[in-house]
């Protein structure tokens, strides 16, 4: 690993992004069949130019000539035309039928699955079932009956393979555009007045055009396949023409007596396919931003841990969780990006810490890190420790995992998207019940903990649906799954933004009697100076990836001994100020 880690201390500079080019040759798999088609879609493009014999110019007293004769570096067939010279035109026709076939099928698909997704109903109906239809016969039956239809020759073989492959490109799209067509943003372009067309063309199409490249660099491969079967069975390239299916399938009768007539093509095809597979791989990953910082790469269970040494305990003898010198960086190409910087702190007991600051200054990195949750790649533990009852929880990966849910829970903001949609809720809460291998009934132990978390006829809810509850009775399921293992340490990223005030109170509550009945240790994550108050016995300020002021709750908002932190309290709004507020904003800002 070269990667760079910037100086501690200084500010986080933006992380340089490699380009697509750069990421495609990352993939070394890629690379190679770049390398390939380069070299054979090169030659074959230059054919015309190379001082190569006349293709289809026959010498039957030169026929079968072997590999490296002179003259015919790769020999002759068996009307003695030059095999080197008729690998390298045909590899021009395959490359020409495949390609084109691929844009024709790509644009006709791409329209029937705008059309089918966008318009839904009877339109949908119709146009898929037509498609099922074409996807019904084997497409090589259904190519052989175009063929026959339209005659045998290139062109009409180059019709038949697309329309063989529209239905792919349909299905793929039209789920593409019902996803997208749900989105907000799609409603609000209707709202603005744009028409069905206009939406189409501006909003839905630019979402699905990824898919349709990936779609196209998967498929230009087997469309050259496809070409090449309808040529070895006589139906695509026309004699004395040459595509190197039709080249395969005149070799079959000397395959015993001059193999490499046969081999020569054969390799060409397995060649080219394989090189557009692996680089329309590369393509794909390369469309995927997610992949530029390495995220889809060997993803890790726990969090990459790379430290130079492991500081001394933070000397808080009594502490539940020591937290000391924490710094967590992500990577970007070859660079780490620091994002928190020498974190420290500690929480007792029955304690709650609250760590405050503003969006992006890496609460919920840090908090995250404490088991080892920030993916890998691109994250990356660069230093610190973190001590559960003196034990350094970043010393194995296997402690870290050990340590979820059973000693350290999280309860996450919007539980809508950490709860699985299609499983009922008291199922999830039992699963995380079985997980930490309570014994008795399942059922039973997540019906207590549903009760315990304030969900009302926890029985009779325990089969609804996440979507079938309203936005506090999901917390308390993420309460509930959270505190499944009987965790020491509850870690609570902003559990109370997306709720309305009287549902935030009153899981701020339920949080609270945890607290009491269990001697829950609570980190607390918020932007709300208000839930701090109410709720923190301490309070740790955090500004770009550092903690800039820590002390008692009181102390810290009554007199905040950090620019930062006033700043921070400075910027809540209060009843009435209306005007004022804002030019005390503007002159923070
Ligand atoms: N997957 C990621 N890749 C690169 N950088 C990331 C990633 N996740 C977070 N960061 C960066 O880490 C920093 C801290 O982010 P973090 O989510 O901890 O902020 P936060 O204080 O919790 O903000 P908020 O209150 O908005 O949730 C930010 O600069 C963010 O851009």
């Amino acid at each position: 690993m070269n990667a760079t880690l910037a100086r501690p201390g200084a500010p986080a500079a933006p992380p340089s992004r490699p380009g697509a080019f750069e990421l495609l040759l990352a993939n070394r798999l890629s690379a190679l069949g770049l390398v390939v088609f380069v070299l054979l879609a090169g030659a074959a493009l230059l054919a015309p130019l190379l001082p190569l014999p006349d293709p289809d110019a026959t010498a039957p007293a030169n026929r079968l000539q072997p590999l490296l004769s002179v003259g015919h570096l790769l020999g002759t067939d068996h009307l003695g035309r030059d095999l080197l010279a008729r690998l390298l035109h045909g590899t021009r026709v395959s490359l020409a039928v495949g390609i084109g076939a691929t844009l024709v099928a790509a644009v006709l698909g791409t329209l029937v699955g705008l059309v089918a997704g966008y318009a839904g109903r009877w339109t949908d109906t119709v146009l898929m079932r037509l498609v099922d239809m074409l996807m019904a016969f084997p497409y090589i039956l259904l190519a052989l009956a175009i063929v026959a239809v339209l005659g045998p020759g290139l062109l009409n073989a180059l019709y038949a393979i697309a329309i063989v492959n529209i239905p792919f490109f349909a299905r793929n799209i039209r789920g593409a555009v019902i996803g997208l067509s749900r989105q907000p943003f799609v409603d609000a372009a209707r709202l603005s007045g744009k028409g069905p067309v206009s939406v189409l063309l501006t909003e839905i199409l630019p979402g699905v055009l990824p898919v349709v490249v990936v779609a196209m660099s998967s498929t230009i491969g087997w469309m050259i396949l496809e070409t090449a079967g309808l040529s070895f069975l006589g139906l695509g390239a026309q004699p004395p023409a040459a595509d190197l299916g039709s080249m395969l399938g005149q070799a079959r009768a000397q395959l015993f007596v001059a193999p490499h007539v046969a081999f020569v093509p054969g390799l060409a095809i397995f060649a080219l396919v394989m090189s557009i597979n692996l680089l329309g791989d590369g393509v794909r990953d390369v469309l995927d931003p997610r992949l530029r910082s390495g995220t889809l790469v060997r993803p890790q269970a726990v969090t990459e841990v790379r430290r130079a040494g492991v500081p001394e305990p933070g000397g808080a003898g009594a502490a539940r969780l020591d937290v000391s010198g924490l710094s967590v960086a992500f990577r970007s190409g070859g660079d780490l990006a620091p994002a928190v910087r020498g974190v420290s702190f500690a929480i007792a007991p029955g304690e709650c810490l609250g760590l405050i600051g503003e969006s992006g200054s890496g609460k919920s990195v840090t908090a995250l890190s404490l088991a080892g949750l920030v993916a890998s790649p691109p994250a990356v533990i660069t230093g610190g420790a973190v001590r559960l009852g003196g034990q350094d929880v970043l010393a194995s990966p296997s402690l870290m995992q050990a340590l979820r849910g059973r000693r350290i829970g999280y309860v996450f903001q919007d539980p809508l998207t950490t709860l699985h949609p299609l499983m009922s809720v008291g199922r999830q809460v039992a699963e995380a019940v079985a997980v930490h291998g309570a014994g008795g009934s399942m059922r039973d132990r997540a019906v207590a903990l549903m009760e315990r978390t304030g969900i009302r006829d926890a029985a009779a809810r325990f089969d609804a649906y996440p979507h079938e509850l309203s936005g506090g009775q999901r917390q308390r399921v993420g309460i509930a799954m959270a505190l499944a293992g009987e965790p020491d340490i509850l870690v609570a990223d902003e559990p109370t933004t997306a709720l309305d005030v009287t549902v935030q109170a009153r899981i701020l509550d339920l949080l609270r009697e945890l607290r009491r009945e269990r001697g829950l240790a609570l980190l607390l994550i918020t932007h709300d100076f208000g839930v701090v108050a109410g709720m923190c016995d301490r309070v740790a300020v955090m500004r770009r990836g550092e903690i800039v002021e820590t002390g008692e709750t009181r102390q810290v908002l009554a007199r905040p001994a950090h620019p930062y932190t006033r700043r921070l309290i400075e910027a809540v709004p209060r009843p009435g100020e209306g005007r004022a507020f804002l030019q005390r904003m503007r002159g923070l800002a």
